[in-house]
This record gives structure tokens, C-alpha cells and sequence, in this order.
């Protein structure tokens, strides 16, 4: 691709959602990884049978869609069988890479591509693209805890359970270039993405 491909990620509700949303409007194309986790286990997705497969009938509800809260408690529960979300992981992530170059090659034309993997720290030596910059959205674990809870309808359990399955703040700054601190109030948060805008472009 002829512009410039960004990595972004950050821990659970850190704010990787609200960065995106503000590069999307200065005129970047926007890959949402856990938009593409969605698609691929779609009624129809090419994960749903295989995640069947692997789980069993009770992954489904009675309506034939994912059963995201079974699967979740299954591969992130404190029940949950060991190396259970590394199988998931495995149905899932080549498909989602598959999609993201799909989506990358139909938009030849952008010159500031942002892919926005929660995991890309997890991934890093398994991702088949090479990032010219990598940025993590950072906030101290309570406060994303807080979010969670607040806004997401979490347990303090799940959100904890989550966290748990997640790389460290120190391992997603090691692969990043960039650290955007959102626990700065927002507008100032709003402003470092800007002028993180102007010098890519
Ligand atoms: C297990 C599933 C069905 C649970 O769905 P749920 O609606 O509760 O969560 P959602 O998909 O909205 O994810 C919210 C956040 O959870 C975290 N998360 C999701 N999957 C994983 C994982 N495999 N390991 C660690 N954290 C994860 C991420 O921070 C993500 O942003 C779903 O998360 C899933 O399909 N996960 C595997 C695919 C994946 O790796 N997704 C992340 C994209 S890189
Ligand atoms: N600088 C900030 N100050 C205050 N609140 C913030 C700030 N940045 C993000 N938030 C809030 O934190 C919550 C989580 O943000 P967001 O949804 O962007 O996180 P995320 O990293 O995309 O989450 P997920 O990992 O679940 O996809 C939202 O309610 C958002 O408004």
C-alpha cells in the first residue's frame, strides 16, 4: 500500500474506540478488529461451525447466533478450561487478517490506514502486515476497571477476568512507538491525536 499503516491498540476500555473515532474525522480509513471478530462469527461467518467444532452446540443461542456471554465465561471465566481462548483465538484470527487486507486493498486510495487490534501485542509475531507506527491508548488499570463497570454493564469480576487474558501495559509499550495517556481529561487527549494526525500526514 502506497500511505502509511498504523497499529493501535491499548488495554480493555483504555480508549481505543474514542482515538479511532477522531482519526476516522481528520480523514483516516479506520480497521475495527473487533468489528472483523463480529463478522467472522456472524450467522454465515466462516468461524461460526468451526467455533461449534471446537465448543460444542451450547455456543450457540437457540436462534443459531453466538452466544458471546457463554463464550466469553468459557474462554475467560474463572471456569474456563486452559487454552480454551488460545483455540478461539486460532479459529478467529486468520480470518480477521484475511478481512483486514480484503478491506485495506479495497481502499487503495487512503493515505493514513489505522488497523485497531486489542491485541496486537499478543499478535505481534503472527500479524502478516508491517506497521510504520504503533500507538497504545493507556489508562491505569482501576480507572479502566471503573469504565467498565460504569458504562458496559461488567462485573467487577469480568472486567478483572478480561484484564487477566490481556497483555501488561508494559508489554504493549514495548512494541509501541507512541503512548497516548487517556487518562488525561478528553480534550487534551483530542488534541495529542491531532497533532499525531498532522505528523503522519
Ligand atoms: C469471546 C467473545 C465472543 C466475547 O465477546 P464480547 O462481546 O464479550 O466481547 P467483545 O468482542 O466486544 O470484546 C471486547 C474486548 O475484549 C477483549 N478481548 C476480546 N477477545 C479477546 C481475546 N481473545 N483475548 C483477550 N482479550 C480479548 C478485547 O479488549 C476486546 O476489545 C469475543 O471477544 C471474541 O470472539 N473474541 C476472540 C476474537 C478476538 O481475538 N477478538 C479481538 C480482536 S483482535
Ligand atoms: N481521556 C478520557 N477521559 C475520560 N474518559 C475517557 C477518556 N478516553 C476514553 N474515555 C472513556 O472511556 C470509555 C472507554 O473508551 P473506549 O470505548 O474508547 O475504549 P476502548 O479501548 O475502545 O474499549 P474496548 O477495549 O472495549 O474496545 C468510554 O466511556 C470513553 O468515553
Amino acid at each position: 500500500m502506497a500511505g502509511m499503516r498504523i497499529g493501535l491498540t491499548g488495554g480493555i476500555a483504555a480508549g481505543k474506540s474514542t482515538v479511532t473515532a477522531r482519526l476516522a474525522r481528520l480523514g483516516a480509513y479506520v480497521i475495527d478488529y473487533d468489528a472483523l471478530a463480529r463478522t467472522v462469527v456472524a450467522p454465515g461467518g466462516e468461524a461460526l461451525p468451526s467455533i461449534v467444532a471446537e465448543f460444542g452446540p451450547d455456543a450457540l443461542n437457540p436462534d443459531g447466533t453466538l452466544n458471546r456471554a457463554w463464550l466469553a465465561e468459557h474462554v475467560f471465566g474463572r471456569q474456563a478450561e486452559p487454552g480454551a481462548r488460545e483455540r478461539l483465538d486460532a479459529i478467529e484470527h486468520p480470518l480477521i487478517y484475511r478481512e483486514a487486507a480484503r478491506l485495506e486493498n479495497a481502499h487503495p486510495e487512503a493515505r493514513i490506514v489505522v488497523h485497531d487490534i486489542p491485541l496486537l501485542a499478543e499478535v505481534i509475531d503472527e500479524i502478516p502486515f508491517a506497521f510504520d507506527h504503533i500507538v497504545t491508548v493507556e489508562a491505569p488499570e482501576a480507572e479502566r476497571i471503573e469504565r467498565m463497570v460504569n458504562t458496559r454493564d461488567m462485573s467487577r469480576q469480568q472486567a478483572l477476568d478480561r484484564i487477566r487474558h490481556q497483555s501488561t501495559q508494559a508489554q504493549r509499550q514495548a512494541i509501541a512507538d507512541t503512548i497516548i495517556d487517556s487518562a488525561q481529561p478528553m480534550a487534551n487527549m483530542l488534541q495529542t491525536v491531532d497533532r499525531l494526525y498532522e505528523q503522519w500526514t
